[in-house]
């Protein structure tokens, strides 16, 4: 039975990256370090309209899954929703920090986070001049590449290593020469302002963060960032925000919050809500962690032959089953 009930992998769409130059195909070996415990030797591959390593067995058995022949662990996926400039990042952030993850070489984290903003679609050049004037509705669903989006979480899922590129809020783009390894963990956190609007998407978490700050206060975090980070002047963030911000929010983020499991208000300023999801994560981990080794080292099974109850097999057994009459 799969601890988590996910479904089983499918094809990949890889249509966004269909104009990175066929030069920059290459192919690598490393070792992979799955979740502190096992090593294994993982050929990855990437290439043109390709950035999945997907030389890995998609077969699981229970929440454990095969790299080259090599068993490693589905991770726990949880989403963190919210609006602009809740706190999302910086929650999980002090998520990391608590489970001690953050002064750590990538491969060795056992949780990593991911964001939904390297999932944007790649624009055209009109549409690049118009989100230039703070035009363009990066705030609508449609901004985002859903089954690209869908498909990475399905291999996250299966324990593969999956490579995405980070964002340019800069220059409205994908930085295809910046790609983020996202190697097998335990736990993967998906940021993003609607993770939770796609129905698809939203069934693959585990576990569901609703991040709830006060619009005022989103507003006031947003400014400033978007000056002094993200390249833009005070008119553009207003007009961006009243225009587009603004009525996508109370459209279609506002209505996830409804699926979360968890709502975090005031975002990282609420420890005690942050202290709580740690420790759940923590014994969630713990969980697995204890069935992953009964898995591995079963108890021994005898089944007592139907019409001969008193009748002991192997005198050895932990466990007896009785077959069903
Ligand atoms: N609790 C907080 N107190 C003060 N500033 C915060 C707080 N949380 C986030 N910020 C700041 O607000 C901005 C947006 O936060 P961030 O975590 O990036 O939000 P999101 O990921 O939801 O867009 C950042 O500049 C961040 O440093
Ligand atoms: N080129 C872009 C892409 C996105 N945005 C804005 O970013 C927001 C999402 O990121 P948060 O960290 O704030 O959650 C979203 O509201 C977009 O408007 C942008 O301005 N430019």
């Amino acid at each position: 039975m799969d601890m988590y009930d996910h479904r089983p992998g499918s094809a990949f769409d890889n249509s966004r990256f269909g104009h990175v130059d066929a030069s920059a195909s290459f192919f690598c070996t490393r070792r992979l370090n799955i979740g502190n415990r096992r090593t294994a030797n993982v050929t990855s591959k990437y290439q043109q309209k390709q950035f999945v390593c997907a030389n890995m067995s998609d077969k699981r058995s229970g929440s454990i899954c095969k790299l080259n022949g090599v068993e490693g662990k589905a991770p726990f996926l949880i989403g963190v929703a919210g609006g602009t400039a809740s706190g999302k990042s910086t929650v999980c952030k002090r998520i990391m920090e608590k489970l001690g993850q953050v002064d750590m070489d990538q491969k060795q984290r056992q949780v990593v986070c991911i964001s939904q903003d390297s999932f944007y679609r790649d624009l055209t050049p009109k549409e690049i001049a118009k989100a230039e004037q703070g035009q363009y509705n990066f705030d609508h669903p449609d901004a985002f590449n859903e089954t690209l989006m869908y498909e990475t979480l399905k291999d996250v899922l299966a324990g593969k290593i999956v490579q995405i590129p980070s964002y340019d809020y800069k220059h409205h783009t994908l930085k295809k020469d910046e790609i983020l390894t996202i190697y097998p963990a335990d736990v993967v956190l998906f940021e993003g302002i609607l993770v939770f609007y796609f129905p698809e998407v939203r069934k693959l978490f585990h576990m569901k963060l609703f991040v709830d700050t006060d619009s005022d206060t989103r507003l006031a975090r947003r400014v400033p960032r978007d000056i002094n980070e993200r390249g833009r002047d005070l008119d553009q963030v207003l007009s961006q925000y009243m225009n587009f911000v603004k009525p996508a929010f109370e459209e279609f983020c506002s209505p996830t919050k409804k699926f979360a499991d968890v709502i975090i208000p005031r975002g990282a300023d609420n420890s005690v809500a942050i202290d709580l999801i740690v420790q759940h994560i923590r014994d969630i981990l713990n969980n697995k962690r204890n069935s992953e080794e009964r898995s591995i080292s079963p108890p021994k099974v005898t089944v007592t032959p139907v019409g001969s109850p008193s009748k002991k097999v192997n005198a050895s057994a932990d466990i007896i089953f009785h077959r069903p009459h």
